[in-house]
């Protein structure tokens, strides 16, 4: 049983998939419960990670129809299985995950919508559970940054992208998908020293771009220092970077190579491989993770669900890493500690 897990009665996980056939359960994340079920059954206050979806995409600057991405992700969520083999975390045991459907936000009015998302954050977070969002597109980035720094002040952001996204306006508008970070900086939301973007490449506008990055607060791993430099290099660099900060990890799926992740709105050629990805994702573990969201999946440009699994499959590794701190992991755990040539580290 977790040890900070508001609830002291066993995690109520997903449909028996030996019982009920999986491409027949509920519409829900993993088909895991959603958040009234456990509410009714454990009382108020019993979800440690809530599961929200945005389904908004006026943001964007190029393909539309990330709207789509929260029902898609979902979709094809359903064969994700109870143990993570790769960490040796049961993510739905060691804690209660429950999903909290989409929130509808004004698809024509911008401004009301990221105030929209702010307040819902704020609410859902209110008993102190994490959110893991499920996008739309990376607009919403800004409104779930200000609620995070509301409670735990200046965020770590550690930003997985192809695009900076601190670019300051499009047509004048301040508010777009490939603008958030920018504003949250702006804005003093991000710690300047512990913030960083994983995954950068593909043509800029100018080379003022990247020296603007820098001052916004943000140190760049590139695509190519996966290839040059070694997983472990880019690791070792996001646990000193990031330190014992809160950190908020915001992963948009274009990070992937376009063979991985199709199905998105500002593909970019030359990025990383889903298991580059994943293993990232795993190297995170014990680091102060007080949210997530995974963004900008447009389900019109997917095929075969490729992009779909992908991004559900960032969503198991990041409840996975939130699942083995809430059992006091200190480090990475697992066959991947033994990758990254750590020891095996948990408290409990
Ligand atoms: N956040 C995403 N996915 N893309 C931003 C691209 C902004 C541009 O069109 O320059
Ligand atoms: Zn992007
Ligand atoms: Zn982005």
């Amino acid at each position: 049983m977790s040890v900070e897990s508001s609830s002291n009665r066993e995690p109520i996980g997903q449909q028996d998939c030996t019982q009920i056939p999986r491409f027949a359960g509920p519409p829900t994340f993993g088909l895991l419960p959603r958040i009234d079920q456990v509410e009714t059954q454990h009382g108020a206050g019993s979800v440690d990670v809530k599961i929200l979806g945005i389904p908004y995409d006026a943001g964007v600057s190029y393909r539309s129809g990330a709207r789509f991405g929260p029902s898609h992700v979902r979709a094809s969520s359903r064969l994700l299985r109870p143990y993570n083999q790769a960490t040796d975390v049961f993510p739905f045991a060691s804690q209660q995950v429950a999903d909290c459907g989409d929130i509808g936000v004004n698809p024509f009015n911008i401004e009301e919508a990221i105030t929209s998302i702010e307040q819902a954050a704020d609410e859902l977070r209110a008993d102190g559970a994490k959110l893991l969002t499920i996008g739309g597109d990376h607009t919403i980035a800004l409104p779930m940054l200000r609620s995070h720094a509301r409670t735990h002040g200046k965020i770590a952001v550690l930003h997985f992208d192809a695009h900076l996204d601190t670019w300051d306006t499009y047509f004048g508008a301040p508010y777009t998908h490939g603008t958030p970070f920018r504003r949250a900086s702006e804005e003093g939301l991000i710690d300047l020293e512990r913030s960083m973007h994983i995954g950068i490449r593909g043509p800029l506008y100018s080379k003022k771009d990247l020296e603007d990055d820098a001052v916004l607060g943000f140190q760049i791993v590139r695509s190519d220092d996966y290839q040059f430099k070694g997983i472990e290099n880019v690791i070792e660099r996001m646990r000193r970077r990031l330190g014992d900060a809160p950190v908020y990890v915001s992963v948009d799926i274009d990070v992937l190579d376009p063979a991985a992740a199709p199905g998105t709105g500002t593909p970019e050629a030359g990025g990383m491989t889903s298991r580059e990805l994943l293993n990232s994702i795993r190297g995170l573990q014990g680091l102060n993770i007080v949210g997530a969201e995974i963004v900008e999946v447009a389900p019109a440009y997917d095929h075969a669900e490729i992009t779909g699994l992908a991004a559900a499959q960032v969503g198991y590794e990041l409840l996975s890493v939130m699942g083995a701190n809430a059992q006091g992991a200190t480090g990475p755990t697992g066959p991947i500690a033994a990758h990254l040539g750590v020891t095996p580290d948990r408290a409990k």
